[in-house]
């Protein structure tokens, strides 16, 4: 073991062939004269605000070196990646076309043929590979691994996070039925950047939360529900009277959303939570500058001013949530606590026994979370089942008839939904199958998980379960896999998976969407109103997206980030509230046109297809 003093660095710097610092090279000389390394900086260096950024960061590159050694000669293989942005560069580079004008719903290699193309190269292991280790920063893979589940896994790098690919439902499965929820957690590389928007935790308190969504409040909600989904339909008939022909659909949908969540989690208004969601928006905005380089070390520091921007936005969010919580708490002690999740929150920290459980802090973190979780996942299943219905006009006919049979000229009431089934195969099933509104889902062992006897994950791993992968695999599904078909789920709820776990919209295991019953009553409460009173096609105006994912990362300047633009964005860094810089944004031009079912008339929404 050889102690590695500053000045061995020092003396790597002087070696080092350029004039510029550069970090590889000198890594290069000193893991080429020093086998084991252990690093020992001494203190005087630290005193010096550059030097010590410089030490810090040849440690990560160094621990990322080793990291990527150890992770070889286990067999765990992947892309090369650079030092300090792993495979984030070579995602951007590959050459994505998205400018078809065909309508394909094969997202999976149209949007990550990096991952396609990384899986066929190192993805198949066909023997045992079986292998351990420690490193002394972090305990990272102390794996004993065996692949033979199919072979869809292989690490790549997220800057110097290195990341355990799956895309394998049996794998899955051994994992979800070994794994506890506490053992899972959301990966801390993630969570650190992500506090302003959900504090540093999610959703820690499930089982306070879970009562928001019992029968009884599900059903107290419907009235709010079309209430709100009234009223923009209203305002679309007035619109479309007078003459206008272009709609933002995915935005009337998107606010719709969110002020049913303000209303039914909350008990406020949209005009009271919009100050809340425009925060939200302009912190997603900045937080992309500053998380788009998530893992990168010092990331942040590309963009000081955005990430101050970032704080005092979250900042800026915390006093508006604080002022919530005081109003709801004066109300509280006059009229008692209310059954949704804001007095339920409230409820447990104040009357429960679980008074010191969650402090305001937490109560707020939590609120966070829901807001984003709650509007605009569901927002986005609306916008592309509108999307679906537009392009498959006899799918459209089918439920209204179905919704002509099972409610009539009735009000709507929650026992006639579940009666709404083909309703359920298009968006339950089919729509969350092409478009599922969370693409992926990252996991960090929290304890060493053993798997089975032969597979175990250590304490720290990262892992990207790559659900679009799983719902878009033709060896799962059939070769209709990137075919609309909902009549795929009408005798078979996994829609004739090959594997039950190959298809999951909402998460699985501990940390499964509380929400979902929810979505499912809202969803089916607003396609009803909607469909009841409009049809809608795609617009000769439509114009294809454009993403260049790969390409360019530029941000209009006056571009507001939508649900959309998120999803775009999740796709590739994982479940961000954040928004792609270019992108998906240009699909503004693109439009369906709707038309009024009694006078028919154009109103186009915006989409983006691919
Ligand atoms: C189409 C609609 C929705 C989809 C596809 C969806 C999907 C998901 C998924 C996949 C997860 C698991 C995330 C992970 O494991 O990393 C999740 C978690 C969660 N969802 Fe949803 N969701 C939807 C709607 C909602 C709604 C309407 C709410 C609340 C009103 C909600 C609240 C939550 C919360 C609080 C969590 C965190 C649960 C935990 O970590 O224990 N979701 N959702």
């Amino acid at each position: 073991m050889v102690k590695l003093s500053s000045s061995d660095i020092f003396e790597a710097i002087q070696r080092r062939p350029s004039s510029s610092i550069n970090t590889p090279s000198i890594l290069f000389l000193l893991l080429t004269t020093h086998k084991n390394i252990s690093l020992h900086i001494t203190t005087h260096v630290k005193k010096d605000r550059e030097m010590e950024i410089i030490v810090r960061f040849f440690i990560i590159a160094i621990v990322m070196v080793l990291l990527y050694r150890k992770l070889k000669k286990n067999g765990l293989d992947g892309p090369s990646p650079s030092f300090p942005f792993g495979n984030i560069s070579e995602r951007k580079k590959e050459n994505i076309n998205l400018k078809s004008s065909s309508i394909s719903h094969d997202i999976h290699s149209t949007l990550f043929p990096f991952f396609a193309r990384w899986h066929n190269s190192f993805g198949t292991y066909s023997h045992t590979l079986m292998g351990s280790f420690d490193n002394h920063l972090r305990t990272l893979f102390h794996v004993q691994i065996f692949f033979s589940i199919n072979g869809k896994m292989f690490v790549y790098w997220l800057g110097t996070e290195p990341f355990l690919y799956m895309a394998d439902p049996g794998l899955l499965k051994k994992l979800s039925t070994e794994v506890t929820a506490k053992n899972w957690g959301k990966p801390a590389v993630f969570r650190r950047d992500r506090a302003a928007m959900f504090g540093d935790d999610w959703a820690r308190h499930r089982h306070v939360i879970t009562p928001a969504f019992n029968p009884t409040n599900l059903k107290a909600m419907v009235s709010l529900m079309v209430e709100t989904t009234t009223k923009m339909l209203d305002n679309w008939t007035t619109l479309v009277d007078s003459g206008t022909q272009e709609f933002d659909v995915e935005r009337e949908i998107t606010a719709t959303a969110g002020e049913i969540i303000a209303k039914t989690s909350f008990g406020i208004s949209y005009q009271s939570g919009r100050l809340v969601f425009e925060k939200l928006r302009a912190l997603q905005t900045t937080l992309f500058k500053t998380i788009r380089f998530v893992g990168v070390p010092f990331g942040k520091m590309m963009h000081p001013k955005k990430a101050v921007e970032a704080r005092k936005l979250g900042q800026g969010i915390n006093q508006l949530f604080l002022s919530l919580i005081d109003e709801r708490r004066k109300m509280i002690r006059g009229s008692g606590p209310q059954n949704d999740l804001l007095g339920l929150l409230l409820k447990r920290t104040e009357h429960g026994r679980f008074t010191k459980s969650l402090t305001t802090k937490e109560v707020v973190d939590e609120c966070k979370t829901f807001f984003f979780e709650g509007h605009e996942t569901t927002a986005l299943a609306i916008t592309w089942t509108m999307l679906l219905l537009a392009t498959h006009q006899d799918w459209q006919d089918q439920l209204r008839e179905e919704i002509r049979e099972v409610v009539g000229d009735k009000e709507i009431d929650v026992n006639m939904l579940s009666g709404l089934k083909k309703m359920g195969w298009v968006m339950m099933n089919e729509v969350l199958r092409l478009y599922p509104s969370a693409p992926n889902e990252q996991r960090q062992a929290k304890a060493d998980i053993q798997v089975s006897h032969d597979l175990s994950i250590a304490s720290g791993t990262n892992m990207w379960i790559d659900i679009v992968g799983m719902h878009h695999d033709p060896a799962l599904w059939d070769d209709d896999v990137n075919e609309f078909k909902p009549e795929r789920f009408k005798d078979n709820i996994h829609g004739g998976c090959k594997h039950e776990m190959g298809y999951l919209p909402f998460g699985f295991g501990g940390r499964m969407c509380i929400g979902r019953n929810l979505t499912f009553l809202e969803y089916k409460i607003v396609l009803t109103l909607i469909l009841s009173r409009f049809s809608f096609t795609i617009s000769p105006t439509f114009c294809p997206f454009y993403c260049p994912i790969s390409e360019t990362f530029r941000w209009p300047a006056s571009s507001t980030p939508t649900p959309l633009d998120t999803w775009a964005l999740q796709l590739l860094l994982g479940r961000l509230p954040i928004t792609l810089e270019d992108s998906i944004v240009s699909s503004r031009s693109a439009f369906i046109s709707m038309e009024k079912r009694s006078q028919i008339k154009r109103m186009p929404a915006h989409f983006f297809i691919l």
